[in-house]
């Protein structure tokens, strides 16, 4: 008897995970593709960027024109978009397709506007989680930690997170399913597994 494996494949639901900046989302993403490679799986986005040295189409970026892409953002066929300082970037629904027809479940990293964006699209049927730091505090402390950014950009982002944690907090359009506090790293990250468990059952973590 023989098995189709495409008859069999799981089209798992996309995880959006949002939060503050600083708040750990890269670190809790990366520890999940580093311990389960084969079931995650990140999609890759649009640029109007040239490529830098090494950087391939199709892998790093899908490389386009402003044209193009406006003229596809038009057309409904990005999840999510953002003009940075000149630049377009943006997810398409095909990006995240491409990682569902391999067997994976996608994770998207994308901001509160970007997941309200999704939130109720019935094709993607999103799973949106936030995660929520311990206090401002300690917020701070790994914006600072993380050496990146300048004292205006820690103050933007200091600003932009009191914001989200309110929206987070009052929460009054469903906007996510659920949340995880990182507060200790292997715990946080434990929970966020449960978490994902909790809502896709049928996902073997
Ligand atoms: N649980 C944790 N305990 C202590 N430090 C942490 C924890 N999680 C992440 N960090 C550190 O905090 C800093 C910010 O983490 P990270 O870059 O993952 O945040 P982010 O939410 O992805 O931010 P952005 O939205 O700006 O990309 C990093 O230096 C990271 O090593």
């Amino acid at each position: 008897m023989s098995t189709s494996t495409a008859s069999t494949l799981q089209l798992f639901r996309p995880i959006v995970i949002c939060g503050p900046s600083g708040v750990g989302k890269g670190t809790l993403i990366q520890k999940l593709f580093k311990e389960y490679p084969n079931i995650f799986g990140f999609s890759v986005s649009h640029t109007t960027r040239g490529p830098r040295p090494g950087e391939e189409n199709g892998v790093h970026y899908y490389f386009s024109t402003k044209e193009i892409m406006q003229k596809e953002i038009d057309e409904g066929k990005f999840i999510e978009h953002a003009n940075v300082h000149g630049n377009l970037y943006g997810t398409s629904f095909q990006a995240v397709k491409e990682v569902q027809t391999k067997g994976k479940c996608c994770v998207l990293d994308i901001d509160i506007q970007g997941a309200r964006q999704v939130r109720n699209n019935k094709e993607l049927n999103p799973l949106v989680l936030f995660v929520k730091p311990p206090s401002m505090d300690i917020l701070e402390q790994r914006l600072r930690g993380r050496a990146t950014e300048t004292e205006e950009s820690i103050q933007l982002r200091l600003k932009n997170a009191r914001k989200e944690l309110e929206e987070f907090e009052q929460d009054n359009t469903n906007l996510f399913d659920d949340s995880v506090e990182n507060n200790d790293l292997d715990e946080s990250y434990a929970s966020l597994k449960l978490t994902i468990k909790k809502h896709i059952p049928t996902i073997q973590l």
